[in-house]
């Protein structure tokens, strides 16, 4: 678990240690990253740097690399007499030590690795003209990119792209991680992210949490144990011809340990038995017993039938999974509005995809994603549930204003049955007494590498299947566990 860092933040401690040579400092660790990634000898970087205290640490990377035997090409995109007053100082001290500025492309280059310098924290719009064609020329290069502080045209706060955005394969980021590069479009544009602390003491509280580690797992089985001590988990959804989605969320929460698993089906014509789970209990959606933990919404529609279901279950205090068609069911009826908020805050979690969340929050998708970790702060706030907004850098947030973001997880999870199947490892870890936020956590970080590991073994990501995941989440969680209760 890593902290992460808004803008704001930033700023404060930027101010707060306004005497200490920062720049110099990171410029050296840029420089330093840089050495490390290219071959021994004599090496050609290419520097590109911006008009502002992004551009400044260039200059500072540009003095030592050269001071250190490589050939540096600067290109700059600004005026020294518009520079801030550190960048303008390490500007001076590029030229100082025989370093040429060109404020041109130069026409040739050979070089072995970019460092991009262009704008950081301090970006404020899009891109646009001559900084957009700077910005697709770094890109052209195809050449190992190492990004300051951001990728430049990346939202440091959000993770989208103003405009354009350099495409690094590794950033060296100050102070503390920025969530724009862990969510929406940071991690395509980031590449590997390492971290410099830039000799300061330790850090303020962070503003959010970045979940990189099982850092909470369910507790040790006793040896004397049976199916009853493992929590029973209940999945409501299955309407005709979606069966598959509460079956994929049942077989899920089998396999990541429910004792007991059943799955309330609102097909009147569903099959009585799961032939490849016969461990699963399949029942009508209405015949129920009581569970520890209800799953509520894979595969379910919006009949009639499927809204009594969801207004039945919003009345049972059993920790609740809402997903799918129970969201938007939800967004749809004041009264199911109602009942959520009578419920205890945190006994359920809401697991929307950015087109649900839009619909939970009466706005469209792009405006939603805009702000990813706000978007997720307003629907824990609106429904008084935890929140989990899917993506690439799933969101979690809670009523009371902590959020998260997700680590783990590839492409490979772009198929049918994936969402259920996190709701089914959400539900059998509730059943298993792990608190509901920390098995909304536990779970969201536990799918995504369940997923990097079957693609670790050639599983994808083109073609991975839930199944897959889920079977792969087991051998993980198993294996976490032994880990921790080993000894
Ligand atoms: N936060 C800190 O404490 C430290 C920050 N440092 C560096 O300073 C950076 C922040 O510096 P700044 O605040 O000067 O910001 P930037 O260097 O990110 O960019 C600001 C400059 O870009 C211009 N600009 C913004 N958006 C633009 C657009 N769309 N098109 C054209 N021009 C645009 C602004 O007018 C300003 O001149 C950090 O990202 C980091 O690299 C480091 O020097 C070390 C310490
Ligand atoms: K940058």
């Amino acid at each position: 678990m890593q902290a992460l860092y808004l803008t704001s933040s930033l700023r404060k401690l930027e101010q707060q240690y306004a005497s200490e040579p920062l720049m110099e400092r990171a410029g050296h660790a840029v420089a330093t990253l840089a050495r490390t990634l290219l071959a021994e000898g004599h090496n050609r970087i290419l520097v590109v740097a911006g008009p502002g205290n992004n551009g400044g640490d260039a200059f500072v990377a540009a003095r030592y690399l050269k001071a250190w035997w490589h050939e540096v090409t600067v290109v700059f995109a600004g005026q020294r007499a518009s520079l801030p007053p550190d960048a303008a100082h390490a500007y001076d001290g590029w030229l100082e030590c025989g370093g040429e500025v060109l404020n041109t492309w130069p026409e040739t280059g050979a070089w072995q690795l970019a460092i991009d310098g262009l704008f950081g924290i301090g970006l404020q719009r899009p891109l646009t003209g001559e900084m957009a064609d700077l910005v697709a020329r770094i890109n052209a290069l195809s050449l190992p990119m190492l990004a300051i502080d951001i990728p430049s045209g990346l939202a440091a706060d959000t993770g989208v792209i103003l405009g354009t955005a350099v495409r690094a394969t590794h950033t060296i980021t100050f102070l503390g991680r920025k969530p724009g590069l862990y969510t929406l479009d940071g991690p395509d544009h980031a590449g590997k992210v390492h971290v410099d602390l830039l000799g300061l003491p330790p850090l303020p509280e962070a503003d959010g949490t970045l979940l990189d580690a099982p850092f909470t797992l369910p507790a040790r089985r006793r040896l004397n144990s049976h199916k009853g001590s493992n929590g029973s988990a209940g999945v409501i959804g299955g309407a005709a011809s979606m069966t598959g989605a509460a079956l994929l969320t049942a077989r899920a929460a089998l396999l990541l340990g429910a004792g007991r698993v059943y799955a309330g089906l609102l097909d009147p014509a569903a099959p009585a038995l799961d032939a490849d789970y016969p461990e699963l209990m399949l029942r009508d959606a209405d015949q129920l017993p009581t569970v520890h933990a209800l799953a509520v919404g894979p595969g379910m529609g919006r009949s009639p039938q499927a809204y009594a279901a969801l207004q039945q279950a919003l009345a049972n205090p059993a920790p609740l999974v809402l997903d799918a068609d129970a969201l938007n069911l939800l967004a749809a009826d004041a009264d199911l509005q109602h009942r959520l908020a009578e419920r205890a805050s945190g006994s359920v979690v809401i697991t929307p995809h950015p087109g649900e969340a839009a619909t939970l929050l009466a706005t469209d998708t792009a405006s939603l994603q805009a702000d990813r970790i706000a978007s997720a702060l307003a629907l824990a706030e609106r429904y008084q549930a935890i929140a989990l907004l899917k993506g690439c850098g799933t969101v979690v947030a809670t009523p009371d204003g902590r959020w998260w973001i997700n680590a783990s997880g590839n492409p490979g999870l772009g198929s049918a049955g994936m969402g259920d199947t996190l709701t089914g490892i959400i539900v059998a870890l509730a059943a298993q007494s792990l608190p509901l936020l920390e098995s909304t956590l536990l779970a969201a970080y536990l799918h995504g590498a369940a997923a990097d590991a079957a693609v670790a073994h050639g599983q994808g990501p083109v073609g991975l299947t839930a199944t897959e995941v889920m079977l792969s989440a087991r051998r993980l969680l198993n294996r976490w566990l032994s880990t921790a209760h080993a000894g």
